[in-house]
């Protein structure tokens, strides 16, 4: 599948540069939600951020996303400033609000109908993008009729039929059962690997951010920041054909999941 990442040519790098978000809350009290954050996601890269529930993990997507402005700091995509939404930054998020009136292609070919995108373009790429996902078989049937994976499967072919350079998603496995989530994760895994995109991922599973991530930042609470990024590359042996199960039980996944819940936990205490 053609994507503007492929053949080498790099997307743009996404950044945050000395962030901080400063949230007004009740009774005049303020929460400072992200103290000094930098990140910067390189192109291809699939950053992942896992950390205690409120360090700030959300809001740092809605920064990237362009959705909320940082208190101060910036937000830049391939140097420029980010103002607002962009239809270079796809974003899905774990409740996806699907249109339930429209079918499976109905609602990925929304975004580029209303982008005004000829017709017999938009169909071929949608195509394409529901045979990635794996719907094809279902393309014509309303959302209603899927189970929880299909319909997750549905809101990324949404995003990436936008043809964006990243992708951020909040928890976007979070609702699914066991045996969906893994298949799910070795979905993700193939899509970023096909399309070449970039990835920023939010989950409060340890041993999902191990799998997916070439890069994990671990966010710590009161305030939030970035308190220490690990890099692992146990998705290559998910292209190379090694089932999860074994890249799971191996020793050195093992050793890297306690590594990485530990710096959680002391974020989480601290
Ligand atoms: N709109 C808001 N107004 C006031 N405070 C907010 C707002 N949004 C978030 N906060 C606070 O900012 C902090 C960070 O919240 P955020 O949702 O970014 O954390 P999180 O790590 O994504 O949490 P979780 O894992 O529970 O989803 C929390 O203390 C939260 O209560």
């Amino acid at each position: 599948m053609r994507f503007q990442g492929q053949k080498g040519v790099p997307v743009s790098a996404l950044s945050a540069r000395d962030v901080n978000v400063v949230y007004s809350g009740r009774g005049g009290r303020s929460v400072t939600a992200l103290s000094n954050v930098s990140l910067t996601i390189e192109s291809a890269e699939f950053v992942v951020a896992v950390g205690a529930s409120g360090c700030g993990k959300t809001t740092l997507l809605k920064l990237l996303a362009g959705f909320l402005p940082p208190s101060s700091g910036t937000i830049s995509l391939g140097g420029k400033p980010v103002t607002g939404p962009g239809g270079e930054r796809g974003v899905v998020f774990q409740d996806d609000a699907l249109f339930p009136w429209l079918s499976v292609r109905g609602n990925i070919e929304f975004g580029p109908r209303l982008a005004g995108l000829d017709t017999a373009v938009r169909r071929e790429r949608c195509g394409r993008i529901i045979d990635l996902v794996g719907l094809a078989e279902f393309a014509d049937h309303r959302i209603w009729e899927l189970s929880g994976g299909m319909r997750q499967r549905v809101g990324m072919a949404r995003a990436l039929a936008n043809e964006p350079e990243i992708l951020l998603m909040d928890e976007p496995l979070g609702a699914l059962d066991a045996l969906t989530r893994e298949k799910m994760q070795e979905l993700l895994i193939r899509l970023w690997d096909r399309t070449q995109r970039s990835v920023f991922l939010i989950t409060h599973s340890v041993e999902e951010a191990i799998f997916l991530a070439t890069r994990i930042v671990v966010l710590s609470p009161r305030p939030g920041r970035i308190t220490r990024e690990f890099h692992t590359d146990f998705s290559r042996r998910v292209l190379a054909g090694e089932s999860s199960r074994s890249i799971k039980s191996d020793p050195a996944f093992i050793a890297l999941r306690e590594r990485v819940l530990a710096a959680v936990l002391k974020g989480a205490d601290a």
